[in-house]
């Protein structure tokens, strides 16, 4: 897929998680999102790019109903989600992990994971808080520590761990490793690789896009809330005046 000429219509083949069409959102007057088409299959990993101010986290909002859209549909596992709550979007499957991390003060960790414990839509709960606890042997290790207490970091595995206590088949990360030490970044771009082993289909923002390209099966980018990309990492590093104009990566 070039730029330009982004995909309207997701591959026929197996029914997409989620499949956004011609969203367009709105705050008050300022027209945000131009006819957004998004699309995320089984187990594929999107990355969202784009420079500040573009849509992004817009966009995401609109998945997950905290944005209204003003036109356009977005249906989760194949029902639409017009007139959802944001609780009931992501009770079809979705983890979300958002911008700031939205640790609680006066929580610690173990209650921030139990509080968000649930099976998934068929009783499964192949994350218990065990495994969580494996995959962040730091939070094992600050169990009985306030939220607010915890480090950028902590509260970023925090935010990724209560997630994932959803059993969810979809998570949404936005500004994944924002304002994080290299090291602790490494460490979640680990954890984000391991989520997409275990099959768990994900939607990323983030800055660093050499890991975007590394992690993800397709890529986004937006320009002033319009989708001028999408396509997979061999044809987005070939485009080098997309990297230079709009990801700044000339
Ligand atoms: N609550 C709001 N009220 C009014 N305008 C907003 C609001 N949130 C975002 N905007 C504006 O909407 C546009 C898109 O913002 P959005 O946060 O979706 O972009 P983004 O690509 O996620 O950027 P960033 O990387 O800076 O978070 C920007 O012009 C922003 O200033």
């Amino acid at each position: 897929m070039n730029t330009f000429n982004a995909s309207l219509s997701p591959p026929q083949t197996a029914q997409p998680l989620i499949d956004a069409r011609d969203l367009h959102a709105y705050y008050g007057q300022s027209h945000v999102l131009h006819g957004v088409d998004l699309h995320l299959m089984p187990a594929e990993t999107l990355s969202l790019m784009g420079r500040n101010g573009m849509g992004k986290t817009t966009t995401l909002k609109a998945l997950l109903g905290f944005v209204t859209p003003r036109q356009g549909s977005v249906r989760i596992l194949g029902k639409p989600t017009r007139k959802c709550r944001p609780w009931q979007v992501v009770r079809r499957g979705i983890g979300y992990v958002p911008e700031g991390r939205g640790i609680f003060p006066g929580i610690n960790v173990h209650e921030h994971l139990i509080m968000a414990a649930r099976p998934d839509a068929e009783g499964r709960s192949p994350w218990t808080l065990e495994r969580v606890l494996d995959t962040f042997p730091r939070l094992a290790q600050r169990l009985q520590h306030d939220g607010a207490l915890l480090s950028g970091g902590e509260q970023q595995m925090l935010s990724i761990g209560r997630a994932l206590m959803t059993n969810p088949r979809i998570m949404i990360l936005d500004e994944a490793t924002e304002g994080l030490a290299p090291l602790i970044r490494d460490e979640i771009w680990r954890i984000l690789g391991e989520i997409k082993a275990s099959g768990i289909a994900s939607i990323i923002v983030d800055k660093n896009i050499d890991n975007l390209l590394t992690i993800a099966d397709r890529h986004l980018v937006l320009v002033k809330g319009s989708v001028v990309f999408d396509g997979d990492s061999a044809e987005i590093s070939r485009d080098t005046s997309l990297l230079d104009t709009h990801l700044g990566m000339g």
